[in-house]
């Protein structure tokens, strides 16, 4: 495989600026501790954009597109079609990614790396086609080699885009019916863990779509028992963007780009990213609790605090979107306050 980029280092969290931007805290007229998580963010951010004023005005967003194999074991509330069609609908402007991210002034990039239902080279869609889906992974590895090596350096080179842009936050998102399959298969391989800890209602399967759901990933599971390191499991389990997120995360690190996480999907591909190199995990931050069952435990096992519970499960980067402002007011309280003498107020 030519993923030995995967182990290059990561960048290093500055220590000494997360000690000052600590300190800093308590100087600002507020009892310790009384921002919260607010605090914690802006401190982690100090520490990862190696400055003492953290901002958020440069947010790049990438979402990846692709289809599954396993659409084909009925897993999904929705046809497969939709991909496609939802890779359309992002360029064009009206998904919520679509409608958050101009919002927030966020850059957009979409990235298809293979639909079903193809929608052809369009504006705003970077395409980047491994082929029109993954293998169904109850027959055979999602991914051959090739493919996983491909997805993995599009995800990469969507981090060197966002440098260039010189982007200080980057976010991943998904697009891809069966997903959510696919991220549990993933995630139960990597943790060892039966797959009805991670299943759930995806786009909307009711109890019996989920009990078949599971009965899917047991086969799934028991067919690629062997895959014993975490790039194997995630090529005979896992998608196209599942792995382009992989690689974009380890790239991110690796470069010093702080990362937001979204949901699931995502989360999953953190938890890969992670498992091929720890010192990935300084440089995530984590945006919201998604809905989908399987999301509370992953997020457990990283020992993430995210910011929101909204009771949201879209994928597409909607959550850490959503996230945004909030890690924009962080950066704002951390830099704006006045300190204790600066006000004249009395300090504990
Ligand atoms: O991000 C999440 O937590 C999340 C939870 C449930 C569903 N999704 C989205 O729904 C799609 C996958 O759902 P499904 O049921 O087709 O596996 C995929 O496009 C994801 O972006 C996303
Ligand atoms: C319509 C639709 C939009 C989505 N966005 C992310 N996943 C999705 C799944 C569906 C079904």
């Amino acid at each position: 495989m030519s993923l030995d980029w995967l182990h290059a280092p990561c960048a290093q969290p500055d220590a000494v600026l997360a000690d000052a931007a600590r300190a800093h805290q308590l100087q600002l007229t507020k009892p310790p501790g009384s921002l919260g998580l607010l605090e914690a963010l802006a401190i982690q951010l100090a520490s990862l954009q190696h400055t003492s004023k953290p901002a958020l005005e440069r947010v790049w967003i990438s979402v990846f597109a692709g289809d599954h194999g396993v659409a084909d074991e009925g897993v999904s509330a929705f046809p497969q079609v939709v991909t496609g069609e939802m890779v359309r609908n992002f360029a064009s402007g009206g998904a919520a990614i679509s409608v958050l991210a101009r919002t927030l002034g966020a850059n957009l990039e979409v990235v298809n790396l293979g639909t079903v239902n193809d929608p052809g080279d369009i504006p705003g869609v970077r395409r980047a086609i491994i082929a029109p889906s993954t293998a169904n992974f109850c027959l055979a590895p999602a991914m051959t080699v090739e493919q996983l090596d491909a997805a993995m350096s599009i995800g990469a080179q969507s981090v060197q885009a966002a440098l260039a842009a010189k982007a200080q936050l980057f976010i991943g998102g998904e697009m891809g019916i069966a997903n959510t399959t696919a991220a549990a298969a993933v995630a139960s391989a990597l943790l060892d863990e039966p797959p009805s800890c991670l299943a759930g209602a995806g786009t909307g399967l009711d109890a019996a779509g989920i009990r078949h759901k599971v009965s899917v990933l047991e086969r799934a599971l028991e067919r690629h028992a062997d895959a014993s390191t975490a790039l194997e499991q995630l090529r005979c389990l896992g998608g196209f963007e599942i792995a382009a997120l992989t690689g974009a995360y380890v790239a991110a690190a690796q470069a010093g780009l702080p990362v937001l996480v979204d949901g699931f999907i995502t989360t999953t591909a953190a938890l890969a990213a992670v498992t091929i190199q720890p010192d990935v995990r300084p440089w995530l931050l984590f945006a919201h609790r998604s809905k989908e069952h399987g999301h509370a435990h992953l997020l457990n096992v990283l020992a993430a605090q995210p910011v929101l519970d909204l009771g949201l499960r879209l994928g597409e980067a909607s959550g850490a979107a959503t996230a945004v402002p909030l890690l924009r007011l962080a950066c704002a309280l951390h830099n704006g306050m006045a300190t204790f003498e600066q006000a004249g107020v009395s300090n504990a």
